[in-house]
């Protein structure tokens, strides 16, 4: 039998013989052995993202150097229009992302290559690993602005 994970005791029940496994820090007991803990999670997701930055950005400046001075609810508005271009099959996600993304991946229709966890802003990772593989979520609130987020691995 494979040792217990750290942390754990191998105990053996006075009353039925019967083996079970103590926490040391909790002194929970418990029958069933203890599973190791999961490895950092080394999922990736791909998405690529339509950035429409506003005066409350915490960088009101896109990656040609333009100062941004629209509001933010004029910045949900473009992203609410693009969506429905997008959903109508009128534009494809990466053509908008190139034409009007504020990120410097416009560049590339907006791809941020695969990213894990820990590594973007929490609500734009939760939002990615929320959506399944071809999902455009929908508008996501940030430091950096609002965004559209499309998954394509
Ligand atoms: O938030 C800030 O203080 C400044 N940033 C961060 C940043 C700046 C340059 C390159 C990448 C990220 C941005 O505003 C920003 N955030 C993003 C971003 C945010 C979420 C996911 C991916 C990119 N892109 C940009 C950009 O200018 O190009």
């Amino acid at each position: 039998m494979a040792d217990v994970p750290s942390g754990w005791e191998r105990k053996v029940s006075r009353s039925t013989g019967k083996e079970y496994f103590l926490n040391i820090y909790t002194k929970e007991s418990q029958w069933d052995p203890p599973t190791e803990p999961a490895e950092r999670n080394s999922d990736k997701v791909q998405c690529s993202h339509l950035l429409v930055k506003h005066k409350g950005s915490r960088r009101p400046a896109n990656y040609k150097g333009e100062t941004i001075s629209r509001t933010k609810d004029e910045a949900v508005e473009l992203l609410n229009e693009y969506r429905e271009m997008i959903e109508s099959g009128q534009a494809t996600f990466a053509d908008l992302a190139k034409e009007h993304s504020d990120c410097s991946s416009a560049q590339r229709g907006g791809d941020l290559g695969p990213f894990g966890h820990g590594q973007m802003q929490k609500p734009f990772e939760e939002a990615s690993f929320a959506l399944k593989v071809g999902q455009m979520s929908d508008i996501v609130d940030t430091d950096s602005g609002v965004h559209i987020i499309l998954r394509t691995a």
